[in-house]
Order: structure tokens, then sequence, then C-alpha cells
């Protein structure tokens, strides 16, 4: 015993170099020893999860910076490494994978009995088997009309700001949408955010408020069983979002009980919804079992937050970089105005999907918001694989995003650039680019609701640029705050609870100025082409020899023409086609002069109307002049 006493004295020490020869043991044998131990990458995410923790919603920006030093395979905690090559993409995410879900990564998401959080295949067969008819194309274009109302709802609050002076969020509006429609066509129970004054704020804020937990139940799994087996009633004690989201759910759950009951007594179960798919057993895969309410719910929550963010985001820095860059709107309006000549009218889905510069516009928001920025991680499945040239063991974790692939510089040149001209060049060309954009992911675990998320993107978009053809202005939002993304799975503008936010508006005054443009236009053009006429008449009234007289005005008419034509050239030469201050105010939509590079620029744009002046008086002149003044 007398061995022990100098332990025992010093009984904390001890205890403290024991736990630093554990800890460093870990260390040592996950930095050198582990199968992943030659993977590229710095030490501390080789040895410890708290690297990722300490990064929270940025990680996906530190492993770009890791893939930048380490090149195109990087560990990024003990168990995963990240992956950068396009190629490997195919290898992963496919039809028929036998690359399961990260159970880590997902579980953290807390909804175990959805068909998003379930990461064996063969569950997720079956799950999924039973969802697909709720969310397949047809079943989709069979309710597009629940899309057009919340169209038309988002169009008549951007009409409620304009006659008020007041910007509208189109953030928080399109995001309604999402949450309107979903709720709408799944649950068959509206939430009407677009009716709201907030426009749905407090909701989008709860569902940011619980994001940050998707880390730290990646860290201690335990916490996240803890929060599971929470009763209801607790939650709002243990935090403001998480009281609002248990709130949510147990809406979902008197739903159910609601359906469930209807089945019970045989009653009629009116339009069909996600519960009363899957809560009947009819047309369902081998092995399918009904799920309880429980389950059930999380089915349901996993549906509504898949949707809300993501088709929110496209359609906002889809809309966003329209109304920052004029040109793009101006064209966007022109293919509209074409296809549909009535402002009024509806846009109906399978017409505006074949419009090749609103597809154009659309492809780009969605590869600029990424739908989910970050990871998708999966487990490599038994025997292993190898990417560039490192053996991955089986069980260990392999993801890949769509901030990188839809950022490569080899298959998108200028990839910060919202561009649409880049879809349009040629079909190969379409195809090569949308080879690497995954907003969607790719393969067996490919998002359900992608036939959904067009349709809204199409509709909404469009109907809102038909609307409002001219004058919509970004209201206090730069290109940088949009570029800016939190990773809590679904990826959040971390400024969005800020004043300074994509905001859309039309000033009052500009609204009447481009009418009174309008009617200015039109006046003009009726006069010239009634003073036209006029003239001739008069003319012939008044010369004094009009049969020579007329037909020699007329025939220097062509002369003149041919002068002005060949006079364009030699001026325009003065001019380089790639004058950036040129380029950059068209860009801008700076209008006239104002996009002119030179004085030149501005000699042909006054030039023009004053010879067409001179030009006429001159004429008329000859013809009304006595003959005898005449040469
Ligand atoms: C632009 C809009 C959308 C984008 C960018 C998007 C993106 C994604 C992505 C990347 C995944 C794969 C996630 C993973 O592998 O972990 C996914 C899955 C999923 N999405 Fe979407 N989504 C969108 C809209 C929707 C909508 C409208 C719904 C509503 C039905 C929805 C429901 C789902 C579901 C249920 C899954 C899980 C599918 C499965 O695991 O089989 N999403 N989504």
């Amino acid at each position: 015993m007398a061995l022990l006493d100098p332990i025992l004295d010093h009984k904390w020490v001890v205890l403290a170099a024991a736990l630093l020869v554990y800890v460093s043991s870990i260390a040592v044998h996950r930095r050198f020893f582990h199968p992943l131990a030659r993977v590229p990458g710095p030490f501390l995410p080789a040895v410890t999860k708290l690297y990722q923790s300490y990064y929270n919603g940025r990680y996906y920006l530190q492993i770009e910076k890791l893939h930048q030093k380490y090149g195109p395979i990087v560990r990024i905690t003990p168990d995963e490494v990240h992956l950068s090559d396009a190629e490997n993409y195919d290898k992963i995410y496919y039809m028929g994978t036998k690359y399961w879900k990260s159970p880590i990564y997902y579980n953290a998401l807390c909804v175990p009995h959805s068909t998003f959080g379930t990461p064996p295949n063969e569950v997720h067969k079956i799950r999924r088997g039973a969802l697909n008819p709720m969310f397949s194309r047809q079943k989709v274009l069979e309710l597009e009309g629940i899309v057009q109302e919340k169209a038309e709802k988002v169009c008549a609050r951007m009409q409620q700001g304009v006659d008020n002076g007041q910007p509208v969020d189109l953030h928080h509006a399109f995001r309604a949408v999402s949450v309107d429609v979903i709720s709408d066509f799944a649950f068959d129970k509206c939430y009407d955010f677009l009716e709201r004054d907030d426009i749905g704020a407090t909701f989008f804020e709860m569902a940011r408020g619980i994001g940050p937990a998707l880390w730290a139940f990646q860290q201690f799994p335990s916490f996240q069983a803890m929060a599971l087996k929470t009763p209801p009633w607790m939650a709002p004690y243990m935090s403001k979002p998480l009281g609002y989201v248990t709130g949510m759910q147990m809406e979902c759950v008197r739903q159910i009980e609601g359906v469930q009951e209807k089945l019970r007594d045989n009653k009629d179960l009116g339009r069909q919804t996600i519960f009363t798919t899957l809560l009947t057993g009819e047309d369902k895969p081998e092995g399918y079992k009904i799920p309880t309410t429980w389950q059930l719910k999380d089915e349901a929550y996993s549906v509504l937050v898949a949707a809300a963010d993501t088709t929110g985001n496209a359609m906002t820095v889809a809309a966003f970089n329209v109304l920052h860059n004029q040109s793009i709107y101006q064209k966007l309006v022109a293919e509209l105005e074409e296809k549909f000549p009535d402002r009024s009218q509806r846009l109906s889905f399978v017409e505006l999907e074949r419009l090749p510069y609103l597809t154009a516009v659309i492809k780009e928001g969605l590869r600029l918001s990424f739908g989910v920025v970050g990871r998708l991680p999966r487990v490599v499945p038994q025997g292993g694989a190898e990417f560039n040239g490192h053996y991955i063991p089986g069980g260990y974790v392999v993801g890949m995003s769509s901030w990188m692939m839809h950022r490569d510089p080899h298959v998108f040149h200028d990839p910060e650039r919202f561009d649409p001209e880049r879809w349009l060049k040629s079909q190969e060309e379409f195809r090569r680019l949308d080879h690497n954009m995954i907003p969607f992911g790719r393969g067996t675990r490919q998002c359900v609701g992608m036939p959904l998320a067009y349709t809204e993107l199409y509709v909404t978009l469009g109907t809102l640029f038909r609307r409002f053809p001219r004058g919509l202005r970004v209201f206090n939002t730069t290109p940088e705050t949009m570029r800016d993304y939190e990773d809590f799975f679904s990826s959040y503008h971390p400024y969005s609870r800020r004043e300074e936010w994509f905001r859309a508006y039309m000033e009052t005054s500009e609204a009447i100025r481009s009418s009174l443009l309008e009617f200015w236009k039109v006046f003009i053009q009726a006069t010239f082409s009634y003073g036209g006429s006029e003239m001739c008449v008069v003319a012939a009234d008044e010369t004094e020899n009009p049969r020579r007289n007329i037909p020699k005005a007329v025939r220097r008419v062509f002369w003149r023409i041919i002068f002005y034509v060949l006079a364009i050239p030699p001026v325009g030469m003065c001019m380089s086609s790639e004058e950036p201050r040129l380029l950059n105010a068209i860009d801008k939509g700076e209008p006239g002069v104002a996009a002119s590079p030179s004085r030149m620029g501005e000699f042909l744009l006054c030039r023009t109307p004053t010879s067409c002046f001179s030009y006429q008086t001159y004429e008329l002149r000859i013809i009304t002049a006595p003959s005898s003044t005449q040469s």
C-alpha cells in the first residue's frame, strides 16, 4: 500500500497525466497508424472532429482551402476524406449505388424514420418506392395550380410594395412559396406564409436556430439521442427554436392522427396527401410497413425542410442576378413577352420550360445556390475503393460537394459569374456543363422533389418577370452578401436576418416615369407616321409641278439612305468593340449616351436623329418650293 501512497497523494496530477497519455496515443494512432493515415491533410482534422466543429457552418470553405493546399483528396475528419475531382462523382453517386449515407452525419439531422435520413440503401429503396408516386412529374403537373396560385401571391405582394413605395423581401417571399407549396401539395394544409406580415420570417429564423445542433450532434451523437427522447412539452424550455420546430412536428402528428381516424372509420380522405399515400398499403414496394404516427412525422418534417430553403435560395439567387444585371433582365423579359404577349395570362410550366433563356437563368440560379452547399458523405462499401491513387477501406467515409463541382473552373469558365449565355452556346456544351451540375445530387439518393422544384422555379420566376417587365431594382444588397452561405445541411444566407438583404423594389416614381416614357414613345411614333403621309398630301397639293417634283424628291430618299448606311461603318470603326467601358456600361444597363465610351458614341447617337430632321426639312423645301426656283 505504501507503494501507492505517492500516487494517491498526487491523484489529480496522475489522472491528468493518464488522460494526456490516452489522448496522445489516440492522436498518434489516428495520425500515423490509421487506415487513412496516408491520405494528405493537416494534423488536426486527422486526429479530432473538433477541427470541423470549430468551423461550424463554414467547414465547406475550409475544405476548399485544404484542397488548394493538399490536392484532390484530403482527410477532413479522422474517418472521412473529401474529393474534388469531378470524375469521382459518378463512382459514388449513381443509380443502384453500394455506398450508404453516412449514419453519423445523417443521424445528426434527427429524422431517422424519413426516406432522406435512412442510411442503409435496402431500407431506403422501400421507403423511396412508397414516396415516389407522390412527387412524380405527372403528379406535379396535375397539381400545378397550387404553384400557380403561390406565384400569383408573390406578384400581389410585389404590387403591394410598388403601390406603397416599399421594398419587398424576395428572399423570404421565395422561401415562403416553397413552404406554402409543399404544405399545400403534400399535407393539403397550406401554411400560408405568403399571407403573413412577416412572410414566414419566424419559421426561417427558427429553422436556422437549430442548424448548429447538426455539428454538435455529429461530435457528440449521444446528445442527438437525448434530443430525440425529449418530451415535446419540454422542448420550448430548452430552446426557443427547438420549441418552435417541435410545435410544428406536433401539428404534423395531429394531422396524421386525423387521417388515421378517417381510415379507421372508412371516411372520404379527400385529396391525396403524403399521409394518405404512406398510411395505406396499396401499390407499395415489397417489404413496406405502414409507419407509426411518430415515424411518419419524421417523413413529413424532412420533406418540409428539404423543400424550403433549397428551392427558395435557387429562386433568390436567380432573381437577384437578373435584377442586378439589367441586360439579363431585358433579355429574359424579351423572351417572355414574345412567348406570352398578354401580360396577365397564366404561364404554364410545360411552355415555360421550353424557353432557352429562362432555362439558362434557372440553371445558373441552381448552380450558384448549390442546393446543399456542404458535402454529401457516403460510406465506402466492403472491399474498399481507390480514389486519386489512394485506397480507402470499406466502412470509411468519402464525400463531395456542389460547392466545389459548380465552381470548377475547368468546366465553368469564370465560375463566380452569373452568366446564362454559357448555357446557350450549343447542345454539346449544354450537356457538358449539365454533367457537372449536381444541385439535386445524383443516382439512387437524388432529390425526390426535383420535378416540383423545377415547376416552382419556372412558374414563379416566369410569372414575376412577365408581370414586372421593367423597373424592378435590387435594394441594398451586394453580390458578396449573396455569395455567403452557412452550411447547416440546408444552406442559409447568414445576412437574411439583417436589414441589408435581397429585397427588390420598383420605385413608384420609376413606375410612373416608365409609363410616361412608354406613352411618349408611342405618341412620337404616331406623330411621325401620321406626319409622313400628311406631308405628301400637303406637298402634292401645294407644289407647282407635282408630277415632276414629287418623284424627284422620292428618288433622293434612296440615295440619302445609301449615304447614311455607308457612313456608319467608318464612324463605327473609330470605336473598339472591346472597349471595357462600353461593355461594362451595357452590363450595368446604363442607357443611351451614358453607355458611350467616347464622344464618338455621343456623336453617333445625336447625329442620327438630327440628320433625319434636316433631311425632312430639306426634302420638304424641294417639293414645296416653286419649280421656277429649282435648278
Ligand atoms: C431547388 C430545390 C431543391 C434542391 C436543390 C434539392 C436538393 C437535394 C439534394 C442535394 C438531395 C440529396 C441529399 C443527400 O444526398 O443527402 C435532396 C434530397 C431530397 N430532397 Fe431535395 N432539393 C430541392 C427541392 C426539394 C423539394 C421541393 C422537395 C419536396 C418534396 C425535396 C425533398 C427531398 C427529399 C425527400 C430528399 C431525400 C431523397 C432520398 O434520400 O431519397 N427537395 N434534395
